[in-house]
C-alpha cells in the first residue's frame, strides 16, 4: 500500500469496507471473530452535528451556570434525547467512527483529530486537545493520550495491511506537558512484527517538533472467533 493523504484513506477505507462486506476480495476469517461492517455514510450535516456536541462537551466542563440556567439545559438536553433516542441503531450501524473523512472518524468519543497521512508506512493525524479533555493546569488529561494512541495503533494495524487486531499493551512516555487548545501532530507506524504480535510506535509533537509523549504497543492479531 502507497502513501496516502487524507482523503485518499476516505476513499480507501470505505472501498476496502465495501469489499469487506460482501467478503469478496478479503478473507475475512483473518480479522477474527470481527462481525463484517458495512459501510455508513454521513449524511452531508453529520460533521457539525458531532462538532457542535464537541462544543457542548467544551462547555459542560467550562462554564458555571446559574440554577435557572441548568434547569433550562437540562429541559434543552431532555428534548434532544427525546429526539435522538428513537433512531439508536446496533453497533456498527451508526456512522460515527466510520467516517475517516471527519475529526475523529465523527465519532464524539474519539480525539477530533483529522488523518493526513495513512500508508503502510504509517499514520499521521493532526488535531487539537480541546477544553473538554484538560487534566490541570492547561494540560491535557493523562487519560487522553492512552486514547489518541490506542485509535492511532489501530488505524496503523488497517494501513499496513493487517488483519484486525486487539491491543495487548500499550506503553506511553510522558516526555513534556501536552497542551490543550494547540495544534499538535501524531506519527504511528509498525516497528516490527512477530508472528501474530506487531509492535507499533508513535510520537505526539508540537509544530515545534518537541517530542511531548511517545507510545508503544503490542498489536495481536485475532484469532478465528476471537471477540
Ligand atoms: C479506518 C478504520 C480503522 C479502525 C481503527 C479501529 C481502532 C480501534 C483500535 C482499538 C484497539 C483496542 O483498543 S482493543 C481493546 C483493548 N484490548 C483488549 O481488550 C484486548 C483484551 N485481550 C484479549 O482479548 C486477548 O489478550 C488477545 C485476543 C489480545 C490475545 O489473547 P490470545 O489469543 O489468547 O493470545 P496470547 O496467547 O495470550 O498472546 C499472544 C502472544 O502475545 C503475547 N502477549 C499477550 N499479551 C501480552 C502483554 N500484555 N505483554 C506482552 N506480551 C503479550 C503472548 O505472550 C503471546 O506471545 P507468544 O507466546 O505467541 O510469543
Amino acid at each position: 500500500m502507497s502513501e496516502q493523504t487524507g482523503a485518499d484513506a476516505a476513499r480507501n477505507v470505505s472501498a476496502d469496507r465495501e469489499i469487506s462486506a460482501d467478503g469478496a476480495g478479503d478473507d475475512y476469517e483473518h480479522h477474527g471473530g470481527f462481525p463484517v461492517y458495512e459501510p455508513v455514510k454521513a449524511g452531508p450535516n453529520y460533521g457539525t452535528f458531532v462538532e457542535t456536541f464537541r462544543r457542548l462537551q467544551d462547555l459542560m466542563v467550562s462554564t458555571h451556570a446559574p440554577d435557572d440556567v441548568i434547569d433550562r439545559a437540562i429541559e434543552q438536553t431532555e428534548a434532544l434525547v427525546e429526539l435522538l433516542a428513537p433512531y439508536e441503531v446496533p453497533e456498527g450501524r451508526s456512522p460515527a467512527g466510520f467516517n475517516v473523512e471527519l475529526p475523529g472518524r465523527g465519532s464524539a468519543l474519539l480525539l477530533p483529530w483529522k488523518i493526513e497521512k495513512f500508508g503502510e508506512d504509517g499514520v499521521r493525524e493532526r488535531g487539537m486537545f480541546r477544553r473538554y479533555h484538560l487534566g490541570g493546569n492547561g494540560a491535557a488529561h493523562g487519560g487522553t493520550l492512552p486514547l489518541l494512541f490506542d485509535d492511532l495503533f489501530g488505524m496503523v494495524i488497517h494501513a499496513n495491511g493487517r488483519p484486525i487486531a486487539r491491543t495487548g499493551y500499550l506503553h506511553v512516555n510522558y516526555r513534556k506537558i501536552t497542551p490543550i487548545e494547540t495544534e499538535l501532530v501524531v506519527d504511528g507506524w509498525v516497528d516490527r512484527v512477530e508472528g501474530r504480535k506487531a509492535y507499533c510506535k508513535a510520537e505526539l509533537r508540537d509544530l515545534d517538533g518537541n517530542l511531548l509523549a511517545d507510545s508503544e504497543a503490542l498489536m495481536i492479531q485475532l484469532l478465528p472467533g476471537q471477540q
